[in-house]
């Protein structure tokens, strides 16, 4: 039989003393802002159950894994600086974003099988490296197709690095080891779900979505790889999503940012010397390339999906990188700045709508300001959760005035326009998880080739969806709603 260890009440007292000091020490020191529900469940659970709520704490309590930075970078200038408005060059470079630059090219594809197809072109086109990081790589048809096209670049002799996330690839991280050990694929999990993991990062997932070919050819959105996003699950559409193909500065940012995340899944501790931006302007600075990579035949050729014609303006374009490798919420940042700085409209498209107090007061003063706000979100995703706890904030910004559009199927796509000076597309949902824990990255686009298409194409899926009702719900809904919204931080 079990026998616990007696302890007295002045043993117990000291515990849960220890365990708040704790809680105050890697607070302060980390200088960590949280949500208040998380501050407050923290540290009622380390009072209440102190010998779970500590290590709880210390396996899940971290948010971010640096510490602030001092330094302030001036907002970059240069030939295309104009084309930026002012204060997302000052905010983006004041967190330590790499600048804007001029790309080849930029193609979207909402079309699956021809996202699908423009991927493995990619892949197919790849001579020196390839760098893969996704969220799910699914045990299916579609990881299947990718996983071998990955084994046979790195038999022809390309290094070929795959990232995973061990949570969002939980069932299939596995499925394709055989395959991709033998033909030499250099493959990491990223933070072991399972084992003992360090420094509070077991809630840091890494969500990000991105292939780069040679360091000068990337593929990025919303989609994760797995049949869902491309072809459907059997007997099921295809969810809606974007991906794009950006050839250019924009693959070398991706690139660099994903050295730090293989570090990081390797387990290294410490911070690299320079950080990722600083680190790119110098390889730029040493090898003299970029401002405007040739795409390749692999890429230039592939799939019927919609060329952008030749704006007055290139394809201007900046990775925008966010998560726990940096200390400002960095897309949280832009999206508020933006929607504070937008004049006439903002077009938002999300799988999963949970914003926190301060995203759902900005677009409700936008809404009354009297912009034009429509969001596209579907109408039933496939997490029920995130359904529930998006309720109240629904029905606040229909009744402020914005269109809330709630589509029949799923929709997993993530992009957001503002006026006609700046588009989103990448891996960030609107809800909490995504701007304050995960690992995220999105393209800011700032041409209006890209801004149009993004925007026509939100503005267009949204016409198929159901206006959103401002009416109250009843009561057990709002009682459901409330309680799931008290653990909306973690959605
Ligand atoms: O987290 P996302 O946005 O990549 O979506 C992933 C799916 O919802 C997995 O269930």
């Amino acid at each position: 039989m079990l026998h616990l260890p007696h302890i007295s009440p002045l043993e117990h007292s000291a515990f849960v003393a220890a365990g708040l000091l704790t809680y105050i020490v890697v607070t302060r020191v980390r200088r960590q802002r949280r949500h208040p529900y998380a501050a407050m469940a923290w540290v009622l659970g380390i009072a209440a159950f102190p010998y779970l709520g500590l290590p709880l704490f210390l396996i899940f309590g971290t948010r971010k894994l640096i510490r602030p930075a001092t330094r302030r970078q001036p907002a970059p200038t240069g030939p295309w600086a104009h084309a930026v408005p002012l204060w997302t060059r000052r905010l983006l470079a004041a967190v330590g974003v790499a600048a804007a630059q001029p790309q080849a090219s930029v193609r979207f594809d909402a079309d699956g099988a021809a996202a699908l197809e423009r991927l493995r072109a990619l892949i197919a086109g790849s001579r020196h490296t390839l760098d893969v990081c996704t969220y799910v790589l699914g045990d299916d048809e579609v990881g299947a197709t990718v996983a071998a096209d990955l084994a046979e670049r790195a038999r022809a002799g390309v290094r070929v690095r795959l990232l995973l996330d061990s949570i969002g690839s939980l069932k299939s991280a596995h499925s394709h080891d055989a395959l991709l050990k033998a033909a030499g694929v250099h493959t990491r999990m990223f933070v072991p779900a399972l084992g003992i993991p360090g420094r509070g990062r077991a809630n840091l997932r890494n969500h990000r979505k991105l292939v780069v070919a040679d360091g000068a050819r990337l593929w990025g959105g919303g989609r994760n790889i797995a049949n869902e996003y491309f072809i459907g699950r059997v007997g099921e559409p295809a969810w809606l999503d974007l991906s794009f193909v950006a050839c250019g500065p924009l693959a070398a940012q991706a690139q660099a940012l994903f050295e730090n995340d293989w570090r990081i899944a390797r387990g290294v501790r410490k911070a690299p010397r320079l950080d990722y931006a600083q680190r790119l302007a110098r390889r730029e600075a040493e090898s003299g390339v970029h401002a405007g990579a040739t795409p390749d035949a692999a890429t230039a050729a592939p799939a019927p999906a919609p060329t952008i014609a030749t704006p007055a303006l290139p394809p201007l374009a900046q990775w925008v990188p966010s998560g726990p490798d940096f200390h400002e919420d960095i897309l949280h940042a832009l999206l508020v700045s933006a929607i504070f700085h937008a004049e006439r409209r903002l077009l938002l498209a999300t799988p999963y709508f949970v914003p926190d107090e301060g995203l759902l007061e900005a677009l409700l003063l936008a809404a009354r300001r009297g912009l034009q706000i429509t969001l596209v979100i579907p109408e039933r995703s496939n997490h029920r959760l995130a359904d529930w706890a998006r309720g109240r904030a629904l029905r606040e910004l229909a009744a402020a005035g914005a269109d809330v559009r709630l589509l029949p199927g799923m929709l997993h796509a993530k992009a957001v326009v503002v006026d006609e000076v700046l588009a989103l597309c990448g891996s960030a949902n609107l809800d909490s998880r995504s701007l304050f824990i995960n690992y995220e990255a999105m393209a800011a686009f700032y041409g209006p080739a890209e801004i149009d298409w993004l925007g026509n194409w939100i503005t267009e899926t949204a016409q198929r969806g159901q206006r959103a009702s401002a009416r109250p719900p009843s009561w057990w809904r709002d009682i459901g709603e409330g309680l799931v919204a008290t653990v909306g931080f973690q959605l």
